[in-house]
């Protein structure tokens, strides 16, 4: 039997960082960022719809998305970022279990990398759901610097996601991302111990 991992948090908080770890126990994971790029490049479905619901003002000259215009929509409006997820989710759902369900046959565990499981009240896709925690002062602090943003941008992305404290009473596991990535990843191994994925 398989177990299905789903690894999420909140922007910033750490998921990819915590992703990459479980390469060392050659656990494959499926990413639903990467899949939602994939899913809007010129010439698919979702691209084709989303350049008719907001406009050509989106694109950059060489007709992709202009993510960083597109975002600055969809995180300051609630019903236009409504409008964004019900043309770009229903591709990446498809998508992920798909993968799913192929990786499962062949690995002991498979982790599906969903930064919105419960906004999107996913948690049926998974068997355990693993948050990567951090307050929210680490969370500002390391979004501004890894995105070179502004603290009113910082706050706006994280705004417009449930809260992590609210994501933590929800989870059956917690990694405690604050401190150092080794304490993470020490923190990583034990849960897996717990769920017998590992010895
Ligand atoms: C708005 C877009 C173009 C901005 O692109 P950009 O390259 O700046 O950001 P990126 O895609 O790397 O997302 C970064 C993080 O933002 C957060 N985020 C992205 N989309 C959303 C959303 N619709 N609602 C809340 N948070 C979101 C997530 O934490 C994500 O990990 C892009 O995020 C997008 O197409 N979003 C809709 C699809 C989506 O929900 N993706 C996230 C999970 S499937
Ligand atoms: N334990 C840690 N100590 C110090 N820096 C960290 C730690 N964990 C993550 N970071 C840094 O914090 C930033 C955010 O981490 P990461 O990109 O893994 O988050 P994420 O949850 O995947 O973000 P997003 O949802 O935006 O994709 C990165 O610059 C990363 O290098």
């Amino acid at each position: 039997m398989s177990v299905v991992i789903g690894l999420t948090g909140s922007i910033a908080s750490g998921k990819s960082t915590i992703s990459k770890m479980f390469k060392d126990f050659n656990i494959p994971v499926i990413d639903a960022d990467i899949i939602s790029r994939e899913v809007v490049e010129p010439g698919k479905p979702a691209y084709r719809k989303i350049v008719e619901t907001f406009g050509e003002t989106i694109l950059n000259a060489e007709r992709t998305l202009d993510r960083k215009r597109l975002g600055s929509i969809i995180f300051n409006d609630y019903e236009k970022r409504k409008q964004l997820n019900e043309i770009v989710h229903p591709e990446v759902r498809k998508q992920m279990t798909d993968q799913r369900d192929e990786l499962k046959k062949q690995h002991k565990a498979v982790v599906l990398d969903i930064p919105l499981l419960f906004e999107s009240g996913l948690q049926h896709f998974v068997d355990q759901v693993l948050l990567v925690y951090v307050d929210k002062e680490t969370q500002v602090k390391r979004l501004m610097e890894r995105d070179q943003s502004s603290l009113e941008e910082a706050e706006q992305r994280i705004k417009a996601q449930m809260s992590l404290d609210e994501k933590a009473g929800l989870a059956d596991a917690v990694i405690d991302n604050n401190g150092p990535v080794d304490a993470s990843f020490r923190q990583l191994k034990q849960i897996l111990r717990n769920w017998d994925v590992i010895q």
